[in-house]
């Protein structure tokens, strides 16, 4: 059976961490999503995100997609084969709505991992660490969306696997555990 981990979580949680981490040491396919956010350093068009502006974002078909702070941001059930094609193991990041829309369409397919860590203020100093635009940081850090996602929404709770990141060596040894069930059931 395809399969698909689910990684949400607020900004500067880890979640491209987590995702990396999959792609390096078990080869586990991230689902590329759509954004009309501006690109960061590091990132790179077609692995981190489709880079889109508002018109060519129009034009996409999406299974689903969202306004998140000022931007959108949007996914397809293409991208979700392409990346099952690889692997029948996949993963993919995205917010609390997105999540809502995958569990919904996929069920018992989705292991649905919700990052968080002990204290909130870790979330802004690993965004300035990671280099972010100082604006871009307050534009997140004032968003609705952001303040939302500090918190896993109570709908979710039941099938949410809260993990908190505060220590990378704890969070892989979890990480491994969870690609050993799932590839064993
Ligand atoms: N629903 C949905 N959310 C997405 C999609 N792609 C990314 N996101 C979410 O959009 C939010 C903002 O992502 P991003 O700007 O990369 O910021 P980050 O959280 O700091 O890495 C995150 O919560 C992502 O999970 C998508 O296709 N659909
Ligand atoms: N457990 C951890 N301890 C310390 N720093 C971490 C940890 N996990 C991730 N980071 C760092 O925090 C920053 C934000 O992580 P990232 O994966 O980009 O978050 P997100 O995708 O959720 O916004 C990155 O610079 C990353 O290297």
């Amino acid at each position: 059976m395809n399969k698909i981990i689910i990684i949400a979580g607020p900004s500067g949680v880890g979640k491209t961490t987590v995702s990396n981490y999959l792609q390096e040491k078990y080869h586990i396919p991230r689902v590329v999503t759509h954004t009309t956010r501006p690109m960061r350093k590091g990132e790179v068009d077609g692995i981190s995100y489709y880079f889109e502006d508002d018109l060519s974002f129009e034009k996409l078909h999406f299974f689903e997609h969202v306004r998140y702070g000022d931007y959108q941001y949007g996914s397809s059930k293409e991208a979700l084969q392409r990346a099952w094609d690889k692997n029948n193991l996949a993963s993919l990041i995205v917010e609390t709505d997105g999540v809502k829309s995958y569990l919904e369409a996929l069920g018992e397919q989705v292991y649905f991992i919700y990052l968080t860590v002990k204290d909130f203020d870790t979330l802004t100093k690993r965004l300035i660490e990671r280099g972010d635009d100082p604006l871009e940081i307050q534009r997140r850090l004032n968003s609705a969306e952001f303040k939302r996602d500090l918190h896993l929404r109570p709908e979710l709770k039941k099938q949410a696997h809260i993990l908190e990141n505060d220590n990378w060596k704890d969070t892989a040894v979890y990480l491994d555990r969870v690609v050993k069930m799932l590839s064993e059931n």
